[in-house]
């Protein structure tokens, strides 16, 4: 019989327990014991849910109080020296976040820093970056795999415990702080002796299957990584009676696959991502082995199209034999929100987009259905309903605006691209504009205050009347352009103070996006967002910004810069609709922005900024791809900007990332003015003008906005003279790296004013 299985669930709980948990013993609320204990029942229900929903591999091992390459760190003893001297669990949180603690009678002080965050492969989550020593040794210390899989027999329910692979968790390591570099899978002969007695001690204590997590089998790799998985589960084949089932996901194997597919008893794919290579596969497979097949989106939040889904698995059986075929989600489902059951708003005033989304417990549900009606069992009230829902998302006038469809279907040509050159365009803005040589300006948002918090939660409440509440923003931004005025600054912004999130905000403004009580999912550590949802064709329910900005521009004889949010940022940091193309929504989103850009400019506003701090981790992982997405991506947010003309200056903001592998999209987006972030990386970003021609304005920030630290003169005025030897004068502007709404008035005025200080200073400087 083909099984329903899972490869991992929510471990932050159905209303974020294990978060609140967790920074209630950071905050020493309850102690390292009351944790746990409190952490064991959320898993015990985990468990129990998973199974009264009758799947029959359930994931343990992969729950965690932070990040389970943390963990895997931990427990293989790969631990920084800085850490080492510190109990279990403080070592853990402080590898995690850093840990700051003053001296107590029987303790010294502790003051050390977190280790590196990076990007989870394409998802929203971050992980910690192991670190190690060239001459690591690795110990086996309490692995969580066996300790969740005997607390979840306890309890009679039989898992299947979930490690992250040998060979993912070196490749995502890094030598250590002050190590010289070296190939951090060198290490493999040494630590694969701790994996095989980890696998020895989850046969010891009962386990059958082992789940193995190999995410880095979707990357392009080198012949040297391919080496080391081949000898990886090579050295482990045989070792004990554990079958291993070997989970890739996130996008396509390819021939990676080869590298460990002779060594193991089962393999997973992602057949959401890369549903061409259930064909591709199939004929590789050996006699024995099993194919998990992931065709429920572990990723996003829509219902399973249950039909298509029992064919595909229907096709592995028909080569396999129902025995050797597990159905499953594509990825863990930690990256999806836990239960649709908690969204009444939803279900009340939108009941039909209810019945369209699928949340973790729902995914279950779907995944059992598919095994079952695979294997032959009544499901058919389970496909009716699907098949009716997939039939009215297909077709709805919610998801389906003919009028938007047919302007994406007929955008002209000349829309995709500013009508002059840049230089032309140049011309005309100097002209205009009248700036002065490196113009100063900031990125859009200023503190956001208690005072503007907590009016907008009772604006939300309904304590505060919406009259009310908008004499209070525009007091805001009143105050805030004149202390621009005050800080000498060239071009002004109106400070967002209206805007909880760069992203909601403009959700709200435009049809097609809908909004969660509960959506959550984890971004890092305790962290969690909860991404708004587009459901339907994207168009703008009114003008989004005109007021504000053109009330802030009336403060003012300074230029006012409009301020909007681009249109892939505007998809990547929501949950996207999967029934129409990416290229084709970012579309959508790009000709709403491009209609509010052309009203700015109608309203009299001569800059507008579209951000797209999102463009960069949009960037598919496989090299082949980006070039298909940079094309589109690039295209949308031309597409939103090019409506206006020459003497209009628009501006794009990017942060967050690396930009030098994407510099000639960023070129090609031909904003007249970037104001990029830069202060973290310096020279790095500085040096590809070295070999690649920029020939628009720019502005690498200046200082980072993330700490409260205030930048001194000399620290800015040494940063500006690097940028100096890359940069033509004439297009370099002075700027911070991002927005500063999570600053505090004091700093922000202190920084802001060095920085006004360090252009007069340049300036000066170049006209003697
Ligand atoms: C993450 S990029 C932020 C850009 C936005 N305009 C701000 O200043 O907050
Ligand atoms: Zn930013």
């Amino acid at each position: 019989m083909v099984k329903a299985t899972n490869l991992g669930f929510p471990y932050v709980g159905s209303q974020r327990q294990t978060k609140k948990l967790v920074e209630s013993f950071w905050s020493g609320k309850i102690s390292g014991d009351e944790l746990k204990a409190s952490i064991l029942e959320i898993q015990q229900a985990h468990w129990k849910l998973q199974k009264e929903q009758g799947l029959e591999h359930i994931p343990s091992g992969e729950f965690t109080l932070y990040d389970r390459v943390l963990d895997t760190a931990q427990q293989f003893g790969a631990i920084p020296q800085r850490y080492q001297h510190l109990s279990p669990l403080d070592q853990f949180f402080a590898m995690g976040r850093g840990l700051q603690r003053a001296a107590t009678e029987s303790t010294e002080k502790v003051d050390v820093p977190a280790m590196e965050m990076k990007k989870w492969f394409d998802t929203n989550y971050h992980f910690i970056v192991p670190e190690f020593e060239r001459d690591q040794e690795f110990t086996l210390q309490a692995p969580r795999a066996v300790e969740q899989f005997k607390a979840a027999k306890a309890l009679n329910i039989h898992t299947r415990p979930v490690l992250v692979g040998p060979v993912s968790f070196l490749f995502l390591g890094k030598p250590g702080k002050g190590v010289d570099a070296f190939d951090t899978l060198s290490l493999l002969p040494k630590l694969l002796p701790k994996y095989i007695e980890l696998l020895k001690q989850l046969e010891e204590a009962g386990a059958d299957w082992v789940q193995i997590d190999e995410p880095i089998l979707i990357l392009d790799l080198q012949e040297n990584v391919k080496a080391a998985l081949d000898s990886a589960y090579k050295a482990i084949k045989g070792q004990t009676s554990l079958k291993t089932l070997v989970a890739a996901y996130f996008g396509r194997v390819e021939n990676n696959i080869l590298a460990i597919k002779d060594h193991v008893d089962a393999l997973h794919l992602d057949l959401v991502r890369a549903p061409e290579e259930l064909d591709t596969v199939l004929p590789l497979l050996n006699k024995d082995q099993v194919l998990s097949v992931g065709v429920v989106d572990g990723r996003n939040i829509w219902i399973n199209n249950l039909e298509k889904s029992i064919a595909l698995v229907q096709k592995a059986v028909a080569a396999l034999g129902q025995d050797r075929v597990f159905v499953a989600p594509s990825c863990s489902l930690s990256h999806s929100p836990f239960s649709t059951s908690f969204e009444t708003k939803i279900k009340e005033k939108n009941p039909e987009l209810f019945s369209w989304l699928s949340f973790s417990v729902e995914k279950c549900a779907e995944i059992v259905t598919i095994a079952k009606a695979v294997n032959g069992q009544d499901v058919k009230a389970e496909l009716a309903a699907n098949a009716s829902a997939v039939a009215t998302r297909r077709t709805s006038p919610q998801t389906v605006n003919p009028e938007v469809r047919d302007r994406v279907a007929k955008i002209p040509t000349e829309a995709w691209k500013r009508p002059s050159p840049f230089a032309t365009r140049r011309e005309a803005q100097v002209k205009k504009l009248k700036l002065p040589l490196f113009p100063t300006t900031t990125i859009g948002s200023f503190p956001q205050t208690k005072e503007i918090r907590v009016a907008r939660q009772q604006f939300t409440k309904g304590t505060l009347s919406q009259a009310d509440y908008d004499t209070f923003i525009k007091a805001q931004t009143k105050e805030m352009v004149e202390a621009q005025e005050k800080l000498d600054i060239d071009v002004l912004v109106h400070g967002e103070a209206e805007r909880n999130d760069m992203v909601e905000h403009f959700g709200h403004l435009l049809h097609g996006y809908d909004f969660t009580q509960n959506g959550w999912v984890v971004s890092y550590g305790s962290r969690c967002v909860k991404p708004p949802v587009i459901f339907g064709d994207v168009s703008r329910r009114c003008p989004m910004t005109i007021d504000e900005i053109v009330y802030a521009q009336s403060l003012t004889k300074r230029p006012m810069k409009g301020m909007l949010t681009g249109p892939v940022t505007m998809m990547k940091w929501s949950f996207v609709r999967d029934d129409i193309p990416a290229n084709e929504l970012c579309a959508q989103v790009g000709l709403a922005l491009r209609d509010e850009v052309v009203d700015l400019e109608s309203a009299g506003i001569p800059c507008i900024q579209v951000d797209e701090p999102a463009i960069r981790e949009g960037l598919p992982i496989r090299r082949a791809d980006w070039d298909a997405y940079l094309d589109w991506s690039v295209g949308c947010f031309r597409l939103s900007t090019a409506g206006v003309r020459d003497e209009t200056q628009i501006h794009t903001h990017m942060c967050y990332s690396d930009f030098n592998d994407i510099f000639d999209a960023i070129a090609a987006m031909d904003a007249d003015v970037i104001t990029i972030e830069n202060s973290k990386s310096d020279e790095k970003l500085l040096k590809i003008f070295e070999s690649k021609e920029y020939t628009n304005e720019i502005g690498p920030g200046l200082y980072d906005i993330h700490s409260p630290r205030v930048p001194s003169v000399e620290e800015m005025k040494q940063r500006f003279a690097d940028m100096l030897k890359y940069i033509p004068a004439h297009l370099l502007w002075a700027n911070p790296d991002c927005g500063l709404k999570s600053r505090q008035w004091p700093e922000t005025n202190a920084a802001l004013a060095n920085m006004v200080e360090v252009a007069k200073h340049f300036r000066a400087q170049h006209k003697a």
